[in-house]
């Protein structure tokens, strides 16, 4: 007889509690390495008692045996939104009694029967970002029985929102220590255990996922969730230049009046035709032989804009941004993965794995980067690049230029890179101008020059974390627009400053990694709609020193020095006016003489639900 929901919802199995709700299930079940336990589902969780309650005091943290780690019985309830996965897995043992011996390994017997698993997530105590997989195993002699919770705790598990269903997954072997596709094999089971199907792509060359994500049509792109980058930084780069380059359609950034190029301030859109846009030079080329691969892809990144919808087939398939519900994914295998570390507070696959199994949603800012011109002696070649963590000139293009020299060092090549650049002490000349923040956009926003060269003061700091009150309570018409529009253009007031910088930054989020553990900028949110310029001016070494031991300490001030300047801001452009660095995006080299940038607030969704700081 087919038994309809209203029906189901009465149903009530060996209640033995008189508080159960209509809607409830409750029953006795054997809960593995646990004992009998009375088993209750409700609408937000599936949590236990225990029959038994002689071990109540006894053994109540997980044990273990012969290596293997048991529940812990000091758990009693799995939240639906924690849990990712549950199977029916048929008859066999579930182990019933929970005693221990000297050793630490259980005795007592093990009964067959059959037997549910529920898959879900534990959070560290010691680290809470840390989130490992967890499965409990329960038991009943009744088959029918089983399915029933089975199917009933999969209508729950199915009615959580956001949970990918299909994602495009691309893995960059090389990245890191070269474990990229180890690192997929160690969380794919999680993606098959919550039933996610994947599309997996190995990467052979540099660009190959940027070219992919340019071609691919929008309707193929929308019917997967999400798109995973199992890399470091500048793989996830390559892949969201990918599909923004081709689909994002937008002004270039403002700029001062002075600046000297073609963006059209009444019309607010960006006068180049076809006939601007020049390719490669071989004089490119020569600039930075070593930078094949960066400057392989920004070479085909170079001309690609929105508006010639290059690789759409499908142009009636609107691919909208910022998108409802496609996301990218980030599975850390890099050497840095700053982005990772500020999103989900770790450096660790698995958790990341879990973020996107369990559908977690956080927005993020994107700077959009227009070079005007490569080198002072090139041509006017418009280039843009999407930057999701950071651009750094001086220093950072120095050390990522050097460092790719040494790729084959792994990921030592940076220590290695920055203490070479550091002993060199170069400064370069250059002007940046950026729009002022009234303090009535943002009350923290706005021009902080530090007051003195002694002991750095304590900044107050708000740091994102999840569910962040910064990002989460700016008003809506920020979302995804260009920061500045027509009518405020006019209205903009643009400071400068001008000198010798040993670097000039900015960066979209705090860029914590493991070698700056608060990040370069520890106050920075991930979805704002702000950039914070930082700018380091020409000082001694020394001091510079102590700059950068306070960026490599946690809760240092690596930003209370008279020689660096911290501007929140929403927009900015850069010309290089003497000896000339390269610029430095999301870890990818990027050679520009003059630039243009502004942030997109909230411009891309990311599987993640921030750091729990
Ligand atoms: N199969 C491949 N072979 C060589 N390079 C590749 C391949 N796939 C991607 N790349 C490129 O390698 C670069 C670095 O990738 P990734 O960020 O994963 O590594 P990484 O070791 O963390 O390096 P970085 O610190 O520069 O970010 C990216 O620009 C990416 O385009």
């Amino acid at each position: 007889m087919k038994r309809d929901v209203e029906e189901e919802d009465r149903l009530v199995i060996n209640s033995g509690s008189s508080n159960v709700k209509e809607t409830d299930l409750s029953g006795n079940f054997v809960l593995d390495h646990v004992g009998e336990v009375i088993l209750t589902l409700d609408q937000d969780c599936l949590s236990w008692t225990r029959v038994d309650s002689i071990f109540n005091n006894h053994q109540d943290s997980g044990s273990s045996c012969l290596g293997i780690q048991f529940v812990s019985k000091r758990d009693t309830t799995i939240k639906h939104s924690d849990a990712y996965a549950v199977e029916f897995i048929g008859w066999g043992l579930v182990h019933e009694s929970v005693l221990a011996d000297a050793t630490g390994c259980l005795l007592g017997h093990a009964s067959e029967m059959f037997r549910f698993t529920v898959h879900c997530v534990q959070r560290s105590k010691t680290q809470p970002s840390l989130w490992t997989p967890s499965v409990y195993t329960f038991g009943h002699m009744d088959l029918r029985t089983c399915q029933m919770w089975v199917a009933r705790m999969n209508t729950f598990l199915n009615k959580e929102a956001g949970r990918p269903k299909s994602l495009l997954v691309f893995i960059h072997p090389r990245s890191g220590k070269g474990n990229g596709c180890r690192t997929w094999e160690a969380v794919a089971p999680i993606f098959c255990q919550a039933k996610v199907q994947t599309k997996v792509i190995v990467t052979c060359r540099a660009g190959q996922a940027f070219d992919m994500m340019t071609s691919i049509s929008n309707r193929e792109l929308n019917s997967y969730d999400g798109v995973l980058a199992v890399g470091g930084d500048g793989f996830f780069n390559e892949i969201l230049n990918g599909l923004l380059l081709s689909r994002h359609k937008a002004p270039y950034p403002p700029s001062p009046k002075d600046f000297g190029h073609s963006f059209n301030r009444d019309e607010n859109t960006l006068v180049h035709s076809k006939d601007n846009c020049v390719e490669p030079s071989g004089q490119n080329e020569d600039l930075s032989p070593l930078l094949s691969t960066s400057e392989l892809i920004g070479s085909k990144i170079k001309n690609l804009r929105a508006e010639d919808n290059i690789g759409h087939s499908d142009q009636e398939a609107d691919f909208p941004l910022p998108h409802e519900r496609f996301r990218f994914g980030l599975i850390p295998a890099g050497s840095t993965d700053a982005i990772v570390m500020c999103t989900t507070g770790t450096r660790d696959p698995i958790t990341s794995a879990l973020h996107i199994v369990l559908g977690k949603r956080i927005s993020l800012d994107i700077a959009q980067i227009v070079r005007w011109k490569a080198t002072i002696t090139s041509k006017e070649e418009i280039s843009v690049r999407y930057a999701a963590s950071f651009a750094g000139y001086g220093f950072y293009g120095d050390v990522i230029t050097e460092s790719e020299r040494h790729r084959w060092m792994g990921p030592k090549r940076y220590d290695y890179a920055g203490t070479k650049v550091f002993l060199r002490h170069s400064s370069y000349e250059a002007e940046v101008a950026y729009v002022e923040v009234n303090k009535d956009e943002d009350g923290t926003a706005g021009c902080r020059t530090k007051s003195f060269w002694g002991i750095p003061k304590k900044s107050e700091r708000v740091a994102c974390r999840v569910k962040c009150d910064v990002c989460n309570t700016k008003p809506v018409k920020w979302s995804a627009e260009p920061p500045i529009r027509e009518p405020h253009l006019h209205e903009l007031k643009w400071l400068r400053s001008r000198g010798n910088f040993l670097s000039v930054g900015a960066a979209v989020i705090s860029c914590r990694n493991e070698k700056a553990p608060d990040g370069l900028v520890a106050d920075a949110h991930l979805s704002d709609g702000f950039l914070h310029l930082i700018l380091i001016k020409d000082c001694p070494r020394a001091f510079y020193l102590w700059h950068l031991t306070q960026l490599a300490r946690k809760g240092g001030n690596p930003l209370n020095f008279e020689f660096v300047e911290h501007h929140k801001t929403l927009a900015f452009t850069f010309t290089s006016i003497g000896k000339e660095s390269i610029w430095n995006v999301d870890g990818e080299l990027f050679p520009a003489h003059q630039l243009s940038a502004q942030v997109f607030r909230g411009l891309v969704s990311l599987f993640a639900a921030g750091p729990e700081v």
